[in-house]
């Protein structure tokens, strides 16, 4: 079921398109990647999910049980949240609280156990004018969850923090994505393998393309045979023949090499290898390989 519908979202600030025509679709108990490389369009969707900011064209549909106001239900942490120095961070937490409509005694337990959960406690009387950066986007985080949203919006949620803290974030959202959707952007393509099931790929202000992590793993994780032959014509021009292999899908091809891929690799390995030393080719490698998403995400940003 989806909580929430992004239909043609387009956003211009003067001549910049930073969004173009951007559909997708939020699933409820997901967690989402909205991933892209800087300027893709990740913050501009993000603040318009929030509310913040208002598409120049195009619409967004929220599952119609869900409360007009979609601040009872969404939780969003800016890429730099903002908030007033001479505070607490639990006196942050408690007024975050009572303004999404939690009673103080809630609101001070709500405060309690979340600057526990993401290792604020020592500091939670501490003026947050002396709070790190890292130490801001974890009471970010806090208080973006204080009113149990259903839906949580995280602008780069662990760029300001350490491997220990990143670590430590992840963990937190891996428990919290099976109480609530976590969306969240990040240009680390490995941050979002750790802990979504779900990705939506920007590039230039459009949506590339929106799927499960698992089905693209298993897609550009597919076994391909890399054969790489020296400079020489026997050698180029039976590599050339390859082409014609029947069942065989060539997935990349140049002068000296060549993937190749087929239903039955092992098949595949056998009939080439055998034509190779038949022919007398001059073979510089001849492996098994298997695209890593890390390639596949710079492929598809580079395109
Ligand atoms: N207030 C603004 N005024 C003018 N142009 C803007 C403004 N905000 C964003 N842009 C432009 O819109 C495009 C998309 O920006 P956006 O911040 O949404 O991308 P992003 O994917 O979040 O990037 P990053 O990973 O660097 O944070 C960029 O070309 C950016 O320069």
């Amino acid at each position: 079921m989806a909580l929430l519908a992004a239909e043609c979202l387009s956003r211009r600030y003067g001549r910049t398109e930073a969004l173009k025509e951007a559909s997708f679709v939020i699933g409820d108990r997901r967690c989402i990647a909205l991933l892209g490389p800087n300027g893709a369009g990740k913050t501009t969707t993000l603040s318009i999910l929030a509310g913040l900011l208002k598409p120049t064209s195009g619409k967004l549909e929220a599952d119609g049980r869900l409360a007009a106001d979609r601040r009872q239900w969404m939780g969003f942490l800016p890429q730099q949240p903002a908030f007033f120095g001479w505070m607490t961070g639990f006196e942050t937490m408690v007024s975050a609280g009572q303004l999404c409509g939690l009673s103080t005694h809630e609101a001070k337990e709500r405060a309690e156990t979340l600057l526990k959960t993401v290792g604020l406690r020592e500091s939670a009387h501490r003026r947050v004018s002396g709070y790190s950066g890292g130490m801001k986007q974890r009471l970010g985080l806090a208080q973006a969850v204080v009113h149990r949203p259903r839906l949580l919006l995280l602008d780069e949620p662990v760029s300001a923090l350490d491997p220990i803290g990143r670590r430590d974030v992840l963990d937190m959202l891996a428990a919290w994505k099976k109480e609530m959707t976590v969306l969240l952007s990040t240009h680390v393509l490995h941050d979002a393998e750790q802990v979504c099931d779900e990705l939506i790929l920007m590039n230039k202000g459009r949506v590339v393309m929106q799927g499960d992590m698992d089905a693209l793993r298993e897609t550009t994780g597919r076994p391909f045979l890399k054969i790489v032959v020296e400079d020489d014509g026997p050698s180029i021009r039976w590599l050339k023949s390859l082409k014609g292999l029947p069942g065989t899908t060539i997935a990349e091809s140049g002068t000296f090499h060549c993937h190749l891929m087929a239903e039955d690799m092992n098949a595949l390995r056998k009939t080439v290898l055998r034509g190779a030393l038949e022919e007398g080719v001059k073979l510089q490698a001849f492996e098994m390989a298997r695209k890593s998403l890390e390639q596949w995400f710079i492929e598809a940003v580079r395109a």
